[in-house]
């Protein structure tokens, strides 16, 4: 006996389910019927048309003319996370490609500033004013991120959650989430690298880079497992350690952040041995412990261009992955980090 009304049904409930489901059990899906079918191929498009599901000002799609891959699949996280509370796991699932619009809001908790000292306070400013020389919140002494454009590491401080100006303060340029047009594009030997969509302007905010905040002892255990599956040409890590260093040269400040499961685009930033044409800002606001790395344009950026920085010095180990990004100083290999 014919069912009208099943079609619709099943329809439905793929539109739910579907779209919570990795690329494995997408496939497996598809096999199923061929209505299922035609809703795995929607949900696919949509997951390509933008990387970042909806939770950056503008969309980011993939773009693939190298392989059959339509896109990378991982969690997507606009800022960073830190450690959860005692007890909750990190979220294993996460609506992506839904013909349903999601909530106009990221749903991922800012980081928590439980037990941060009464002693660190914002400002107080009209907003117009923020980042002055009155504001209580701009630091004198770190660079500017459009003007201090030397190699290396440069540092901003910007207003935060505990200062009395709205988000849209003038002293928040890195918070607003990636404003500028982005793809990524699919390499033959890189995997995926991000691109600018537009034309970028020297100083210009890019993107901050978003993931786990890891203490030293879980990103060391992760850079084995990881080093193990890269090196099977099974995973493309995203695990950053960034070290600020006291004038003497000695590091006094180590930030893990990891990319790999939970991420934003900046995870697909490919390393480049001439340094690249992206500046790594370290951007600290009030009411934050820990500092979050932002990318900056170094120089004026082309439309279409690779967006890459350098990962650091290439410290060769046994298992050093080979270097593709063909710059006239490539050291052959990728740097990659003792930690
Ligand atoms: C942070 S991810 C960058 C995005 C990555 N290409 C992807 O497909 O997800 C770092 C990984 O990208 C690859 N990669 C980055 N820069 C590269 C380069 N210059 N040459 C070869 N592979 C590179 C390596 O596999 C590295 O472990």
């Amino acid at each position: 006996m014919s069912n009208p009304g099943a079609p619709d049904t099943v329809t439905e409930s793929a539109e739910l389910v579907l779209p919570l489901l990795p690329p494995q059990d997408l496939a497996a899906a598809a096999s199923a019927c061929r209505a299922l079918r035609a809703a795995v191929t929607a949900v696919t498009a949509r997951r390509a048309g933008d990387a970042a599901r909806g939770l950056e000002p503008l969309p980011i799609p993939f773009r693939n003319y190298v392989d059959s891959k339509p896109y990378a699949y991982f969690l997507y996280t606009p800022f960073s996370l830190t450690r959860l509370a005692p007890g909750a796991s990190a979220p294993s699932a996460q609506p992506w490609g839904a013909a349903w619009t999601r909530p106009p809001r990221p749903t991922w908790p800012r980081p928590n500033l439980d037990g941060l000292p009464s002693a660190v306070y914002g400002c107080a400013c009209a907003a117009a004013e923020c980042g002055g020389t009155q504001c209580a919140c701009a630091d004198v002494e770190a660079d500017a991120a459009g003007s201090g454009l030397e190699a290396g590491m440069g540092s901003l401080t910007e207003c935060g959650d505990v200062c009395a100006c709205a988000p849209s303060c003038g002293n928040r340029r890195t918070q607003r989430g990636v404003a500028v047009r982005l793809c990524v594009v699919r390499h033959l030997h890189k995997g995926w690298g991000l691109h600018a969509a537009e034309a970028l302007s020297c100083g210009q905010f890019v993107c901050e880079y978003a993931g786990e905040f890891l203490t030293t002892e879980e990103a060391r255990r992760r850079h084995k497992v990881y080093d193990e599956l890269a090196s099977g040409g099974k995973l493309c890590p995203a695990l950053i350690v960034i070290r600020e260093h006291l004038p003497s040269g000695k590091a006094c400040l180590r930030v893990n952040i990891d990319a790999t499961r939970v991420g934003n685009v900046a995870r697909f930033i490919n390393h480049s041995c001439d340094g690249g044409n992206l500046h790594p800002v370290l951007v600290r606001s009030s009411g934050l412990l820990l500092p979050r790395l932002c990318f900056f344009a170094a120089r004026d950026i082309v439309e279409g261009e690779e967006l890459t920085f350098s990962y650091g010095d290439a410290r060769v180990r046994p298992k050093g992955l080979p270097c593709f990004c063909g710059s006239s100083g490539c050291s052959g290999v990728l740097p990659s980090e003792e930690t």
